[in-house]
């Protein structure tokens, strides 16, 4: 039974192909009918395991009929015993390693939810915590830091520029005060990039806040774990040569504290293993954006915790709703999409004047204008100019972030590759950049592996720049402030970055997004959350290339995997 045993799982690639599915399950479907299953059950398998690469952990709930034949299957269970396969009593179809995913979840969730210890916090201490704070903006804020003290699970959603980040400070450093971080804080997430970006996050609001906070703040605000970027792999201590995690019930995470950011990333089976790997004792806090995309991996675990908690208006979770970003004329646009309001999407598009436009980009000529007028832009100023040996690349790389186009797709017409084919290529004609030279001053790449030895990681971004003397460099903005530069050639694995997928744009923020949707409407990439994640990654202006039909297809579909983690975590 092989496949009862492959845990736990790579990352999916971001597309996957119908070939790679019908092979899956035509595999699947051979394995089943060698162990003596039935053809009806073989399909059955077939589907659940390619419903597992679009992320759903079960099938939803079959036919009467088909439950029935189903149950006199010996490889199938009801999940009390190991079993290839389950159906559970409303009829959903899982993976045996799934249905057991979704059980530990709900019981370890239950669990940490009932053991909480009493924790009180005064006024003046939460006061001191936002100096020159004004309860009408920040009261969400203030109760997470409240209702924090003394559980064992906490989970804080909001999204951009909601201050997530700065309430994750101030709640480290009040359980900090409390002893309850005393074995120590451990924070993650589930990319190496936005890791890199917590702790730089936590390092500059603690430098800011350290100057307003009492003098005797200091020894919490010492030691706050501003050093380690974590992914949620290495704080689970992923062993490649056991593709085992190293951490769990019998070598627990050393921490009192564990904070995962990003959680909307975290698929079914990495919030399992997280579970397992926390000592009884810790404190788990989720933080994340539950409106964002499903992540890459099976289930939508920060969304089935938030829909399950907020409608029982649990305590412990809180959602931030108040956008501290300095321009909040996009804000009503994020929430039209977040709703799937189309109408109320028209109204805070034409609200939000110059800053938001919708072109009904339907046909490659419509979208060639888009990318030339685009393009034009971003050659206008010329190629960055050569970097003094005394000079910084900071400014350029800020710049970068000043505009970016985001597409549904990677392949295809319509993707991001074809995308940056188009950008560079006229890139290369506007600044004269010889047909051989691959690199040149102002190509835009992005890494796309973690190089942990050169502190490079699957997301960052790099620009190359040439020094005075002509060499050509590539730049990266580094954790601790500043800029390092790489020869081309030691990069690691890297693609063009003009346009990248809405998929990779999470967890970054730019001040002008383009966001390109198939047109096809029957796309089955489109949902709401593509689209509210994409849109929100913008502070100032945002322009949607695609049909009316595409937009009215994304907002009407809420993405919602197939799976019991919601009925099981109700009950
Ligand atoms: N209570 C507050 N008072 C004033 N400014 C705040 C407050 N909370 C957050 N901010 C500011 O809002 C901005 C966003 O905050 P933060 O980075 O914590 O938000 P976030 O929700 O983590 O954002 P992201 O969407 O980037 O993850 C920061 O500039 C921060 O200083």
């Amino acid at each position: 039974m092989s496949h009862l045993r492959y845990e736990p799982r790579p990352p999916l690639a971001e597309t996957e192909g119908p070939l790679r599915e019908r092979m899956l399950a035509r595999a699947l479907a051979r394995w089943v009918l060698s162990h003596g299953g039935s053809a009806r059950l073989a399909e059955m398998a077939g589907r659940a395991a390619v419903a597992e690469l679009a992320g759903d952990t079960a099938l939803a709930p079959l036919a009467d009929d088909a439950r029935e034949a189903l149950r006199s299957e010996f490889l199938v269970g009801d999940g009390n015993q190991p079993t290839p396969f389950v159906l559970d009593a409303q009829g959903r179809f899982y993976l045996w390693r799934n249905h057991r995913d979704e059980g530990d979840v709900a019981a370890a969730v239950r669990a940490r939810r009932t053991a909480v210890v009493p924790s009180g916090l005064d006024e003046a201490t939460l006061a001191a915590l936002f100096p020159g704070g004004d309860p009408a903006r920040d009261g969400e804020q203030r109760q997470a830091v409240r209702a924090v003290g003394g559980r064992r699970l906490f989970v804080l959603t909001g999204g951009p520029g909601t201050g997530k980040t700065t309430t994750v400070l101030r709640m480290l450093l009040r359980l900090q005060r409390d002893g309850l971080a005393g074995q120590g804080v451990a924070v993650a997430a589930p990319t190496g990039k936005a890791a890199q970006r917590l702790v730089q996050s936590l390092r500059q609001e603690a430098e800011r806040l350290r100057a307003h906070l009492p003098p005797d703040w200091q020894p919490e605000l010492d030691s706050l774990p501003t050093a380690d970027a974590l992914t949620v792999h290495r704080l689970l201590a992923y062993s490649p040569t056991r593709n085992a995690y190293t951490r769990g019930p019998d070598s627990p995470i050393e921490a009192g504290v564990v904070v995962v950011d990003e959680a909307s990333m975290l698929d079914l089976a990495q919030l399992r293993a997280l579970l397992r790997a926390l000592r009884p004792e810790a404190a788990l806090v989720l933080v994340g954006d539950a409106d964002q995309l499903n992540p890459v991996g099976a289930g939508s675990v920060l969304m089935d915790l938030v829909a399950v908690l907020e409608a029982q208006g649990a305590p412990e979770l809180v959602r931030l709703r108040h956008s501290f970003r300095a321009d909040t004329r996009l804000v009503p646009v994020n929430e039209a999409v977040r709703a799937g309001d189309g109408a109320a999407l028209a109204t805070a598009l034409a609200a939000a004047g110059e800053r938001a436009a919708l072109h009904a980009v339907e046909a490659p000529a419509a979208l060639a204008r888009e990318v030339r007028r685009w393009t034009d832009t971003l050659a206008e100023a010329g190629p960055p100019a050569p970097l003094a040996a005394s000079g910084s690349a900071t400014p350029a790389l800020r710049a970068l972030a000043a505009r970016q186009l985001l597409c549904a797709l990677r392949d295809g017409p319509f993707g991001a590759d074809a995308m940056n084919a188009a950008i560079e290529r006229q890139l290369r004609q506007r600044w004269n950049v010889p047909a051989d030279q691959t690199w040149f001053a102002g190509r835009m790449v992005m890494v796309t592996r973690n190089d942990y030895g050169a502190r490079l990681f699957n997301g960052d971004v790099g620009l190359c720049l040439a020094g005075d003397d002509g060499t050509l460099q590539v730049w990266f903005e580094s954790a601790e402030g500043g800029a390092r530069g790489f020869a081309p050639g030691a990069l690691p694995a890297h693609e063009p970055a003009w346009a990248i997928t809405v998929h990779k744009s999470q967890g970054s923020e730019y001040g002008h997004v383009a966001v390109l949707l198939p047109p096809d409407p029957e796309h089955r990439i489109l949902s709401r959350q593509l689209l509210y994640t994409a849109l929100s990654r913008a502070k100032h202006a945002v322009e949607i290339w695609a049909p009316r039909a595409s937009l009215e297809a994304a907002l009407s579909r809420p993405l919602q995997r197939a799976g019991g983690l919601v009925e099981k975590l109700r009950a």
